[in-house]
């Protein structure tokens, strides 16, 4: 075993106010006996999101979470790229919601851009994880897929409904959070991180 940057006992920050993230990260977290303080429990503010990276953005949170708690933080970026709208909303993905979070918007304006055989696709994750002194290590996940109308299945959170992974039949929506986890963007950030910091 190499040095584990973070052992059972440790505290760590999850620097996300998004519940649908918290749920995926609090499964994937389950086994490693790290205690897991929310940003939102922790009261604390959202950074703005300047940067053009999923990995320049989860620096930005992570960083921010650090150094007003004086605990490592683990910030997560992410969003789904449409290949016909040359990659967009990306970055942009949450901001397509707007304030009040209307998703179902957001996945008719990328519906509305696409034509029947240009449906490809994919989610991305940046993961930072930054300590109080500056130090930050980044680790990226990727997941390809098509995006599907009308929307399908329940389960999950922002764009879930309309994104259909490679080699599946149904959407993210339609399976359960294990399932999701199990192939997910996130999952696979998160298994990157997990070789790195807590094997
Ligand atoms: O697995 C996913 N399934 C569906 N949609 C997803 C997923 N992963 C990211 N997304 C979409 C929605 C989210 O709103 C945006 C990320 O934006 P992003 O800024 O990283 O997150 P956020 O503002 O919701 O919470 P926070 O910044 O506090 O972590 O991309
Ligand atoms: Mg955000």
């Amino acid at each position: 075993m190499t040095h584990p940057t973070l052992k059972s006992g440790d505290k760590l920050v999850l620097a996300s106010h998004n519940a649908g993230k918290l749920a995926e990260f609090s499964a994937l977290m389950a086994e490693f006996g790290i205690t897991v303080l929310s940003a939102g429990d922790l009261n604390l503010p959202e950074p703005e999101e300047t940067a053009t990276t999923f990995a320049g953005n989860a620096a930005i949170k992570a960083l921010a979470a650090a150094k007003a708690t004086n605990l490592p933080a683990l910030a997560d970026d992410s969003g789904l790229c449409v290949s016909a709208l040359g990659g967009v909303p990306g970055v942009y993905s949450a901001r397509w919601a707007g304030p009040n979070k209307d998703f179902n918007a957001a996945m008719a304006r990328i519906e509305e851009g696409i034509g029947q055989d240009e449906r490809e696709a994919w989610f991305v994750c940046a993961l930072c994880l930054a300590y109080p002194d500056g130090r930050t290590l980044t680790f990226e996940g990727r997941i390809d897929g098509q995006i599907v109308w009308p929307p399908r299945g329940t389960n999950g959170h922002g764009y879930d409904p309309i994104f259909e992974p490679e080699n599946e039949t149904r959407s993210f929506a339609e399976m359960t959070d294990t399932q999701k986890n199990a192939i997910s963007h996130r999952a696979r950030a998160f298994a990157a991180f997990r070789k790195a910091c807590l094997d």
